[in-house]
């Protein structure tokens, strides 16, 4: 077995003393997808936050640990952070449009996140940019640029969010329902674009989501989550196929249900 990216190891969250999430074990390796389901406030999100060092001043690791590598996330401060956010862990968010600032134009926000990182010329990132819209099979990536948020279709935001997480080439990319907001066609496009990505940088990328037949289709290994622990983790075959928690069996009858309309 490969040496993993990302451990999680006995994490224990608290929100203003509450606990959201107990005894959450799990490893990836590199170039792996994972993802994520469960109902909602199961502690999806919250586990990736806590992954990207981004839990807010509510919540607070009181247990257990994250590395990424060798480095225990939950003890980084401030710069190290910084450091780790944008050239090793890239975000998707599920709706970039509304996470982008809507009075600025998609170019300078990009040049503006990618200065934080490296001090390269705005040619230079401009042309990633392109490079990156090319592999995507956008044609118009020059009327993108130069567009606000609101100009573009919700898919193409993401698909924007997708360009500006992976600039910078990060080696493991968290999405948190990329594809929640979007109409059925677009959510297949945004799903098979991060399925390039792996396959073009090997990225490991950890979604999460509520579409199990995303996971079905782009995840390696599933963890499902329940409660704020995680009652089932492997392979995504096994686990759809063979689910062992009755949560688990529940979720999938529902989307064999939609499944067969
Ligand atoms: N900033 C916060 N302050 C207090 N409680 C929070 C905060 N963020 C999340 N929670 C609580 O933590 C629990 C887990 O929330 P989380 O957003 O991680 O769930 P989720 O599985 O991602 O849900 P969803 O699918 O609805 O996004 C929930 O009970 C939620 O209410």
């Amino acid at each position: 077995m490969g040496q993993s990216i990302l451990a999680v190891e006995h994490l224990q969250i608290c929100y203003t003393g509450q606990s959201v999430l107990e005894d959450v074990n799990l490893t990836l390796e590199p170039g792996r997808i994972l993802g994520i389901v469960g109902e909602s406030g199961s502690g999806k999100s919250t586990l990736i936050r806590a992954a990207m060092g981004l839990l807010g001043s509510d919540g607070a690791v009181t247990g257990g640990r994250i590395l990424y590598r060798d480095k225990n996330v939950t003890e980084l401060k401030g710069e190290e952070l910084r450091k780790l956010r944008g050239p090793q862990m890239g975000m998707i968010f599920q709706n970039t449009g509304a996470s982008l600032c809507p009075i600025r134009t998609i170019e300078d926000q990009l040049y503006e996140s990618v200065l934080q990182h490296e001090k390269i010329p705005r040619r230079e990132i401009r042309e990633r940019a392109m490079d990156l819209f090319d592999k995507m099979k956008l044609l118009d990536g020059e009327r993108i640029l130069k567009s606000y948020p609101f100009e573009l279709s919700g898919g193409m935001n993401q698909r924007v969010g997708i360009m500006m997480a992976m600039i910078l080439k990060p080696a493991l990319l968290f999405a948190d329902e990329p594809t929640s907001a979007l109409d059925v066609t677009v959510q297949a496009q945004v799903v098979r674009e991060m399925m390039k990505m792996r396959e073009l940088f090997g990225t490991t990328i950890v979604i999460v989501t509520h579409n199990i037949g995303v996971v079905e289709y782009m995840a390696d290994k599933v963890a499902v989550m329940y409660r704020g622990r995680l009652v089932e983790y492997g392979d995504t075959k096994e686990v759809i196929q063979h689910p062992k928690e009755e949560y688990t069996q529940k979720l999938v009858r529902a989307v064999l249900r939609i499944h067969r309309g």
